[in-house]
């Protein structure tokens, strides 16, 4: 049974290698963009295989209120006819929850800026701590009016856009140190500026830049010119924004706890339909489940975009699961947590180096695994951007905190997975980006083969 939010949930120990298949549901990065873009396009379009949870039932609720409809095909809530909106013909004043979700937060004000509604964005008490401020300068630069009480400049939720109907648009420059998001939240609705938009990165490094990449490759696919002349510079050409009708590829960073579990165990974990082209961070468990020892296959399905990747954990010669150390990898983002799980379950050194903005991300990720890794009797070094794990660590069970954060949540199954007695705190937080985690991943630690996550 799924616990209620906030209580203990005792983690699954799996007293076998672990053998199953893992269906995965869709990514949640695709879905809302696909969301936004199908709410923005001047056509209407259906979107299969979207993601239900909380971010993407946010992200619904907000376009919901801005004008759009969302019609679910045959009563199924991974399908939807998308009826677009109307911007200017959208009035009155609208409030916009966007929980802990990044995305809902950062793309959701732009769009707001092309309406004629007083928008109030609104979040979780825990998002006030998450970085708004480039994402709403560059808006305010493109010509929109945000205000945040008492806030100048405005750098975090709640706020307020105040929607004139249009947004000239032009040069913005941002330093997105902090979050991709910035950058695709401009560029997703720069199209829609009477000028476009000519974006910039005025700082030094841009993290997640497949999160980029993807947003790019949404906004083509949609039919919107977008060109991108040198680094930290994207141009977007004003014009409609025509969106095909679309599958959303599974999520693949959430296929990382399943896949970290082959390795945990010693045993094998397939997931079907794989993308053979991706722009989706995820595809990097194919070059980092490696780094930790697993034998990585890919089995194209003809004719098709997809194959299934099967991930098979090392054993040595009595049998037992093991896990090398990682050696440095930088720039995981949001593969961090499960590879730390990884990192703490090895037998020699990882570092995870450049994730100083994971600091921003639905918590400081960086203490917040430190701290985890104490309670499990592991010493870990967190510098100001990265973590350093020493390996061969004798972890003993402790009781995990969540901290909302999905990904810490799941990074307490993995561990729980080979280590007695870890009991995770608020594992029901999972809802952010999973629709039933933790029915999943109890059949799956007692030996069910055919998952369906
Ligand atoms: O645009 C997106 O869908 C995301 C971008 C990334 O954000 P950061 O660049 O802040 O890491 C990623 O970590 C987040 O989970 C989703
Ligand atoms: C950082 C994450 O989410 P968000 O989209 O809320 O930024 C994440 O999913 O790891």
């Amino acid at each position: 049974m799924t616990p209620a939010p906030g209580e203990d949930w005792s983690a699954p120990f799996a007293d076998a290698p672990i053998h199953a298949t893992v269906a995965l549901p869709g990514s949640k990065s695709l879905t809302n963009r696909h969301l936004v873009l199908a709410a923005l396009s001047t056509t209407p379009s259906r979107l299969t295989g979207v993601l239900v949870s909380r971010d993407t039932d946010l992200m619904i609720q907000a376009l919901t209120a801005l004008g759009a409809t969302f019609q679910r095909v045959d009563g199924d809530p991974t399908v939807l006819d998308v009826t677009p909106i109307a911007l200017a013909a959208t009035t009155g004043p609208i409030t916009v929850e966007s929980g802990l979700a990044g995305t809902v937060m950062r793309f959701i004000p732009g769009v707001a800026a092309g309406t004629n509604a007083t928008v109030l964005v609104d979040g979780d008490e825990q998002s006030y701590a998450r970085p708004m401020g480039p994402v709403i300068d560059g808006l305010i630069q493109a010509g929109a009016r945000i205000s945040a009480n008492g806030q100048d400049p405005v750098t975090s939720l709640p706020l307020t856009v105040h929607g004139q109907g249009t947004v000239p648009g032009g040069a913005v420059g941002i330093d997105s140190g902090g979050s991709s998001q910035f950058v695709s939240a401009l560029l997703l609705v720069g199209a829609t500026f009477q000028r476009g938009l000519d974006l910039r990165h005025t700082g030094e490094h841009t993290p997640s830049p497949e999160h980029i990449a993807m947003t790019i490759n949404v906004l083509e696919a949609a039919g919107v010119r977008i060109e991108h002349p040198e680094p930290n510079r994207w141009m977007v050409f004003p014009g409609p924004i025509t969106t095909p009708d679309t599958a959303v590829e599974p999520d693949l960073s959430n296929a990382g706890p399943y896949l970290a579990a082959a390795l945990a165990t010693g045993g094998s974990v397939t997931v079907p339909y794989w993308p053979q082209e991706t722009t989706q961070i995820g595809n990097r468990w194919r070059e980092i489940l490696p780094a930790f020892g697993a034998t990585v296959s890919f089995e194209p399905v003809a004719g098709t975009n997809y194959g299934n990747l099967t991930v098979t954990g090392k054993r040595d010669d009595k049998g037992r699961p093991v896990i090398t150390g990682g050696g440095e990898i930088a720039d995981l983002a949001e593969l961090t947590p499960t590879t730390a799980a990884l990192a703490l379950l090895a037998d020699g050194p990882t570092q995870l180096t450049k994730i100083g903005h994971l600091r921003g991300h639905e918590t400081d990720r960086l203490k917040a695994l430190n701290a985890e890794a104490a309670k499990l009797g592991a010493t870990i070094e967190e510098g100001t951007d990265y973590l350093a794990f020493a390996g061969g660590y004798d972890l003993t069970g402790a009781t995990l905190d969540s901290y909302a954060d999905h990904r810490m949540a799941t990074f307490g199954a993995i561990i729980g997975l080979v280590v007695k007695d870890t009991v995770v705190n608020d594992i029901a937080t999972t809802a952010k980006t999973m629709p039933d985690f933790p029915t999943a991943w109890t059949a799956l630690a007692t030996g069910q083969r055919d998952i369906r996550a």
